[in-house]
């Protein structure tokens, strides 16, 4: 039987790759699509999308569950919309894969409970591609021998959420097993404001956005007389519809939330 996927932001950069991912899926059927307005009354409607795409267009998620039963909602919308979509998501009983980056510790915490209380499985997945996943994987692990981390993430320029979900989500599998450490020199000031990034528990993560890329990111060690960096680069959106297609069937199997796909690959 196919699993029945709703998509939320359709017409940009990943929801649209989902849409084509979906609709190609064997086991994969898509039912619907979320947006924010009125856009018209199908996909086949837009001109982004081929006449052959008739998944019906909702700007309401009770609607959209009522009228067409998903098993499972995709969000890759933007941060000020993804922590209500996925809540919805929850208490429609509809399991939630979200690609869609910028929650807070609080909001996962109580999106968490939530999906125990309902016996849901829910993937928040701040990077889907294999490759990313173990860049963090690996940056984990040198950190174990090599505390000294500065992260360096670099994104196309209409990017929303700075620093990205992946750095975040490396920083903190690093802080799991390095010891509290504050970097550079104890009397270091900075002439210019932000000079010297993000503080992550006394890591460094800096965000560079330009247009022509698309995502990126390098894991810088540094230790006595060695350095090591860790880099991984999506080059395209495709990287990242693998594991979109492994989360929607993954998530029918589960029963709880969990943060990151390196707890389940
Ligand atoms: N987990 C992962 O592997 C990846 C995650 N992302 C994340 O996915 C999200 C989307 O990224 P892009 O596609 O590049 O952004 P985008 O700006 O191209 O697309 C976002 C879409 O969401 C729509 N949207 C906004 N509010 C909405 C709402 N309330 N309901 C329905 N649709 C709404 C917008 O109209 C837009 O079409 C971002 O948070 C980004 O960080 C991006 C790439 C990979
Ligand atoms: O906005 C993006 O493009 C991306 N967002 C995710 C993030 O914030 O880490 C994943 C990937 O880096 C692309």
């Amino acid at each position: 039987m196919s699993i029945r996927v709703a998509i939320a932001g359709p017409r940009g950069k990943m929801g649209a790759e989902a849409v084509h991912t979906v609709m190609k899926h064997d086991k994969m059927e898509l039912v619907a699509v979320l947006d924010y307005k009125e856009v018209g009354a199908t996909l086949a409607e837009l001109d982004m999308f081929p006449a052959s795409y008739t998944a019906p267009i909702f700007t309401d998620m009770h609607e959209l569950v009522e009228v067409t039963a998903p098993d499972v909602l995709v969000d890759l919308t933007n941060p000020h919309a993804v922590y209500q979509h996925t809540k919805e998501s929850l208490n429609l009983s509809v399991r939630p894969v979200i690609g869609t980056t910028g929650f807070t510790d609080a909001q996962l915490e109580e999106l968490s409970a939530l999906a125990k209380e309902k016996e849901l499985g829910c993937i928040i997945a701040p990077n889907f591609a294999i490759g990313a996943i173990l860049m963090m994987k690996f940056a984990k692990e040198a950190a174990k021998y090599l505390p000294d981390v500065e992260i360096i993430e670099m994104h196309h320029d209409q990017k929303l959420d700075a620093p990205s979900g992946t750095a975040v989500k490396t920083a903190q599998m690093i802080q799991e097993v390095r010891s509290q450490k504050a970097q550079g020199h104890p009397e270091e000031k900075e002439t210019l404001e932000g000079a010297r990034g993000a503080d992550f528990d006394g890591m460094r993560i800096h965000s560079v956005r330009l247009p022509g890329l698309v995502a990126h990111q390098q894991v810088l060690f540094g230790g006595d007389g060695q350095l090591l960096t860790i880099r991984h680069d999506s080059l395209n959106r495709n990287s990242f519809m693998s594991g979109v297609a492994f989360c929607v069937e993954e998530v029918m199997k589960m029963d709880q939330l969990v943060y990151g796909l390196e707890n389940i690959i």
